[in-house]
């Protein structure tokens, strides 16, 4: 009898520990990666405001910064993985609508149409994501750190009032700039007949994406609503499960 509650307590005591080792690893890789995350999209702000004072245009910044921005937008695939694991309390479907979206902008849109580069919407977006991205990280960094400076919580739970709708509006904008030339090009398109037997049409599918973002940004942004009601104000806030 007494040997089994030994045991009890045994047992007790190396899951106690397996999981403060769990969390410590996963505070320790958190950390690690939001400093390489928010020296990231410093590098990418001084690179663009760099080049904007030395040509005075925005004609050619896209493609001076694309390669640091391909990289750091990519990587942020990780905080999928992140929500999936349940080493970070945020819903798995929630990050993967945000981190797919601006993978598609990056890859299947700005990258891939070399026309739509020098358009003005995609300075737009490229400078809100970037001022967003230097906050949300920083914030999460400061905060797994123990020491946050109240300037970057009123920043992280403020600004996206106003820049999440500025960075749709630049998307949107980007990607019906594009619609054009995915319309002459026939890029990414498969027309019958061929040896598969499928359609698909790449012009269409941005026209349904433009549409998506009528359901699913709301939910994005109500989401950071309830966010900062409970971080800035304390507000308890039962979430429904993924
Ligand atoms: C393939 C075809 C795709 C077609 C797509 C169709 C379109 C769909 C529409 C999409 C529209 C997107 C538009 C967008 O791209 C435009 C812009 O981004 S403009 C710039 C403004 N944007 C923002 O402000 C972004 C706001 N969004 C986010 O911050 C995140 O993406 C979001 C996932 C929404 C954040 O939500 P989350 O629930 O994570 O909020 P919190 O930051 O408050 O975090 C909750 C808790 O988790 C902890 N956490 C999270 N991540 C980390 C981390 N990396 N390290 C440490 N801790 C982390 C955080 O601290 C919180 O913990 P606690 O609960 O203890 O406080």
């Amino acid at each position: 009898m007494a040997s089994s509650e030994e045991d009890g307590t045994v047992e007790e005591k190396e899951n106690n520990n397996k999981k403060r080792t769990k969390s410590a690893l996963a505070t320790a890789w958190l950390t690690f990666y939001n400093i390489a995350m928010t020296a990231g999209w410093l590098v990418l702000a001084m690179a663009m405001i760099r080049f904007y004072i030395q040509k005075g245009t925005h004609k050619g910044l896209y493609r001076s910064i694309a390669r640091t921005l391909k990289f750091f937008q990519t990587f942020a695939l990780v905080e999928v993985g992140h929500c999936a694991i349940g080493i970070v309390r945020t819903s798995v479907i929630v990050t993967g609508v945000q981190v797919c979206s601006r993978i598609f902008m990056v890859w299947f849109i700005t990258n891939s149409i070399r026309q739509v580069q020098s358009e003005e919407s995609v300075i737009l977006f490229l400078v809100v994501w970037t001022m967003t991205e230097i906050t949300r990280y920083s914030y999460y960094t400061f905060n797994l750190l123990h020491h946050l400076p109240y300037f970057i919580k009123w920043a992280r739970y403020n600004l996206f009032i106003v820049l999440y709708p500025l960075g749709v509006v630049g998307e949107l904008m980007t990607i019906y700039a594009a619609l054009p030339f995915v319309r002459r090009s026939g890029m990414y398109s498969m027309r019958l007949p061929n040896v598969y037997n499928v359609s698909f049409d790449y012009y269409y599918c941005l026209i349904i994406v433009m549409l998506s973002y009528i359901p699913l940004f709301p939910q994005l942004y109500f989401h950071m609503l309830r966010q900062r009601r409970r971080v800035l104000h304390g507000e308890v806030i039962v979430e429904k499960d993924d």
